[in-house]
């Protein structure tokens, strides 16, 4: 029987892919931050890449979301080969990063958070003509239409759990036109049910036609909604897998598989 990620990857990997990573590599000095890493990022999949400390994880971000370029290798956005020079340069391309210290003001009403930056009294872009009951409205039902009804959006973002306010911050993504979600280890802090009330949120995005990148330390939560794992070492790629080619043990085994003794001995050898 052919499961619904089974059905959507099929559906989406006919397309030219949103993201593509190819051979990536990327130093800070003389520190090999990434060096030969490929990703591929598929509209209506969610490609997980999962590393402990210090494998690049946020280097991989950066270089995704414009903060740094890459030193050798290719990226190409929706097939085209491209380097991003700055955060507005891949915002305007359709690629969104939410980082796990969300940039939220805690004391503002959950709208305002929402349409940050796009307030009628800046006046900006299409906005301008919004107004607050507009706003309130909309930020209500762009949620509840992911799945959470958020009964009062006038308390401020700081009442909210951890794992809802990551989902506001997925949700005014998808609305203002995203269609890549990089997400920065977005369960890292939360406990079990907050971490299943994101998970749900980021298969939703995934199921509304968006390509996520979710990185993350946690193979189970890879897992319960990936499509591809891209796995990171100290910045080398030691495995890239669909769902179809690998289980939830393998994963898990591969991610835990010797990792302190392999650490133990890189330190070793760095040391003597
Ligand atoms: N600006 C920088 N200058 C020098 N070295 C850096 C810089 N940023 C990262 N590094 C190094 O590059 C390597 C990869 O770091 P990176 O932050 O990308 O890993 P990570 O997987 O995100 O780790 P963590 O989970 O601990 O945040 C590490 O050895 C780190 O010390």
């Amino acid at each position: 029987m052919t499961t619904d990620a089974e059905k959507t990857e099929a559906a989406s990997t006919e397309g030219t892919a949103l993201v593509e990573l190819d051979d990536v590599s990327k130093y800070y000095g003389n520190i090999r931050a990434l060096e030969g890493v490929s990703l591929v990022v598929h509209a209506g999949e969610i490609s997980c890449v999962l590393g402990d400390n210090g494998a690049g994880k946020s280097t991989l971000i950066k270089i995704i979301a414009g903060l740094h370029q890459h030193d050798a290798g290719t990226l190409r956005i929706e097939g085209e080969e491209t380097r991003l020079s700055s955060p507005r340069e891949a915002l305007d391309r359709g690629i969104a990063t939410v980082y796990q210290d969300l940039a939220v003001v805690p004391l503002m009403p959950v709208w305002r958070n929402f349409f940050l930056g796009s307030e009628p009294s800046k006046g900006t872009g299409p906005f301008k003509r919004m107004d607050v009951e507009f706003m309130r409205r909309t930020t209500h039902a762009e949620l509840l239409r992911m799945g959470i009804d958020l009964r009062d959006v006038d308390q401020p973002i700081g009442t909210l759990s951890g794992g809802e306010r990551q989902c506001v911050a997925i949700a005014r993504a998808v609305y203002f036109g995203a269609k890549v979600l990089v997400l920065d280890e977005p369960t890292a802090a939360l406990g079990v049910k907050q971490s299943g009330v994101v998970l749900k949120y980021v298969a939703a995005a995934r199921d509304a036609g968006l390509g996520v990148v979710l990185i993350t330390h946690n193979p189970h939560h890879a897992y319960l909604v990936g499509n591809r794992f891209v796995l990171l070492k100290r910045g080398a790629m030691f495995g890239s897998h669909t769902r179809e080619e690998i289980t939830l043990d393998e994963l898990t085994r591969q991610m835990a598989g010797g990792s302190e003794l392999d650490d133990l001995r890189h330190e070793l050898e760095r040391t003597t």
